[in-house]
């Protein structure tokens, strides 16, 4: 289990049956308004990686984007956005994969990482971690290493944790929620 952070944890708005009945969903919009709590997430994302060799940091659309791209800066790394399909004007790489409320496609430009770079993988949230296992086979075909993936919120009953495991990728995050 990760350290948790109670101050981040409950900064985090929860909202019943969205955006399907049964979901509870963990709304980090709560959290980024909350200025302290926002600076503070971005710190404890990017602390375990400092100096660590890594090369890049790739978060995914969208809001992978809200925390990737302020834990690059932090790290002094540049960012790759992984999108969904057609957003993308370069040449891309694309990966399918299953949501725990639908289905997805996301993308990555071809020339965005290159044969050895070592690369950071973060998210707001892992739930069945479909999401961050279709980062990471992106990134790895282009030949880059991922060991670690960062994430605000993990809801370990889904799986992700163990799905990542069996990856080689350790997920790490700030809080979790079970049961519900
Ligand atoms: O571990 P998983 O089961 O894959 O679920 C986690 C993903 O689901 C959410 O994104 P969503 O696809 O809802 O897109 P959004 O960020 O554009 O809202 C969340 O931001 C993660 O990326
Ligand atoms: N329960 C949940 N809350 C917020 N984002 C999610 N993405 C997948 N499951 C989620």
């Amino acid at each position: 289990m990760s350290e948790q952070y109670p101050f981040i944890k409950s900064s985090i708005k929860a909202v019943a049956d969205y955006p399907k009945p049964g979901i509870m969903f963990r709304d980090v919009t709560s959290l980024l308004e909350n200025p302290a709590a926002f600076h503070q997430s971005v710190d404890l994302l990017a602390k375990p990686f400092r100096d660590r060799g890594y090369t890049k940091v790739v978060g995914t659309e969208a809001r992978g984007f809200l925390f990737g791209a302020p834990v690059a800066l932090e790290l002094g790394l540049g960012f790759v956005p992984v999108r969904k399909p057609g957003k993308l004007p370069r040449q891309t790489l694309s990966e399918s994969y299953e949501l725990e409320y639908g289905e997805d496609t996301l993308e990555i430009h071809k020339d965005s990482i290159s044969p050895g770079d070592k690369v950071l993988l973060i998210d707001d949230l892992l739930a069945t971690g479909g999401t961050i296992e279709a980062t990471a086979k992106l990134v790895r075909q282009l030949g880059g290493e991922v060991t670690d993936a960062a994430f605000v919120v993990a809801l370990p009953d889904l799986g992700g944790i163990e799905r990542l495991q069996k990856l080689g990728i350790e997920s790490h995050y700030l809080c979790e929620y079970n049961g519900d």
